[in-house]
């Protein structure tokens, strides 16, 4: 690790066997990268929509790929795993800091299921102005995980996950995301979700979640 890293915070982590494949147990912090970790998330989310729209030219692509490159090498540096890394357990942070996903801020999140305000940005374009498919069927499984995981109190993993688009999810607004656990049978967790833009309904989906045994991957 370089010396201008921030140390991992291990403090905060139950070790010993996990649940299954998310660490049910893993530290959930808000102190990982620091104060400003959230506005690196941004500045990486604009780097990403920047590059969706943008035509440079050769010469700006020459200097870029060097830009890049030395943001790169000093990340690489800072790279350590999955369980200690802000990115998915800042969970003060859109996404949960994980700028994989497209930023959401959960409402509430109990035994109702979960419902939290999503925006697509300019990087999740599918056409048109549009979000692609794909990144709504990304948000629904994130979310339902959450469903799933509050009604069992538990860790599962999508077996299937089904998306009824309905009409246009738009990008750049800010849209009201649903998800709850209809049915709970044995290890499994029938889920369901609504993704609107305010009154007007733009993709539902039904999905499966099985609750994962101990040690299981
Ligand atoms: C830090 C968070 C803070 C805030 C949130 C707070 C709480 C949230 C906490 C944690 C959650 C955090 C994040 C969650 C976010 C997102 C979640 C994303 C989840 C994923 O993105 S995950 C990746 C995609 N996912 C896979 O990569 C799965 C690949 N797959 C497998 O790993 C296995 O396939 C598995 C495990 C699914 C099942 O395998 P298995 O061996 O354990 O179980 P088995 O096969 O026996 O099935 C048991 C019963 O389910 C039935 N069944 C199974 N599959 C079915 C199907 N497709 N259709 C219909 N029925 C099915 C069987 O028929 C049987 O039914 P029956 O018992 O009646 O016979």
């Amino acid at each position: 690790m370089s010396d201008g890293a921030a140390s991992p915070d291990l403090s905060a982590e139950v070790e010993g066997p996990h649940e299954g494949g998310f660490r049910a147990r893993a530290a959930i912090t808000t102190e990982r990268g620091g104060p400003r970790y959230g506005e690196f998330s941004e500045q990486v989310r604009t780097l990403m929509d920047n590059v969706r729209y943008a035509c440079p030219t050769p010469e700006l692509v020459d200097e870029l790929i060097d830009t890049l490159a030395e943001i790169n090498d000093k990340l690489a540096a800072a790279r350590i795993d999955e369980w200690h890394s802000p990115s998915g357990t800042r969970i003060d942070l859109p996404a949960r800091g994980n700028i994989n996903l497209p930023p959401f801020d959960v409402t509430y999140l109990n035994d109702d299921g979960a419902f939290a305000t999503l925006t697509f940005r300019d990087f999740h374009l599918g056409g048109n102005n549009a979000a692609h498919g794909g990144q709504i069927a990304v948000a629904f499984d994130e979310l339902g995980g959450y469903a799933s995981a509050v009604a069992i109190q538990g860790v599962s993993r999508t077996a299937y996950l089904t998306v009824q688009y309905r009409s246009i999810t738009p990008l750049n607004t800010p849209l009201q995301i649903r998800t709850w656990a209809d049915r709970i049978d044995g290890r499994k967790v029938y889920v369901k979700g609504t993704l609107h833009d305010g009154d007007r309904l733009c993709a539902e989906m039904e999905a499966l979640f099985i609750k994962l045994n101990p040690g299981q991957r």
